[in-house]
């Protein structure tokens, strides 16, 4: 399929749209910060963590925050993980993420990692919340207690997350890789998007 790559964003011509929509021009780009975004995806289920404060309070979302002066985008995820969450885990990268939000004067450029282990304890932290949710469909559950079964977990609270997160974390989870750019009003809507599958074996 044709496609035209948003500015911010950089792939080769064999990128697959999964969706676009909104105004028709991109925000102009100022200045980027670097990000990071971190999942981890095992049996079935999925670690996510309620943030309790600053940019994107009241959200559900993986583990991340800026890349430090000096920092590789994979360490500063690292760290983020190990500081919002308490676990260190063996990050892989699945995607990119570039955002604008009216109210902020960067852009976000989020490099979005995932693994399928982990080592240490998952703690609440005074940042997040975690708490795994079932990337089955059908689930049904409302409890998150350890000792349920996978099904009896939620499912991913969609509606209590950032609204580009319902076109891209499916690939994450199906392991397939991603680019993908919204521009965000101040009303926290996205006014503009678009969001792709990438090759597999693209260097993202
Ligand atoms: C706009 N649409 C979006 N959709 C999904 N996720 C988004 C996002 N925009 C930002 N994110 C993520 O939100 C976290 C912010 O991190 P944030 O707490 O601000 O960073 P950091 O921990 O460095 O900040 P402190 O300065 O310590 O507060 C970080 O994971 C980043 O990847």
């Amino acid at each position: 399929m044709q496609s035209i790559i948003p500015p911010g964003l950089s792939a080769g011509e064999d990128v697959t749209e999964i969706a676009k929509g909104g105004v028709q021009e991109w925000t102009p780009i100022e200045q980027v910060k670097l990000y990071t975004n971190a999942f981890i995806l095992q049996d079935n289920k999925i670690l996510l963590g309620y943030k309790k404060r600053g940019f994107g309070k009241d959200l559900y979302n993986g583990f991340g925050g800026k890349v430090d002066p000096g920092e590789t985008s994979v360490e500063a995820a690292v760290r983020e993980l190990q500081e919002e969450a308490g676990i260190t885990a063996p990050l892989r990268h699945s995607g990119v993420l570039f955002f604008t939000v009216s109210d902020v004067a960067h852009a976000f450029y989020i490099d979005v990692y995932y693994a399928n282990e982990y080592s240490g304890t998952i703690e609440e932290t005074e940042e997040m919340r975690p708490q795994w949710f079932s990337v089955e469909q059908n689930a049904t559950g409302t409890q998150h207690n350890s000792n349920k079964t996978d099904s009896e977990f939620a499912p991913i609270p969609y509606e209590q997350m950032w609204a580009d997160d319902p076109f891209w974390l499916p690939l994450l989870i199906q392991g397939r890789p991603f680019i993908g750019r919204a521009d965000f009003g101040a009303d926290g809507r996205m006014q503009k998007w678009w969001f792709a599958e990438i090759p597999v074996s693209s260097d993202v």
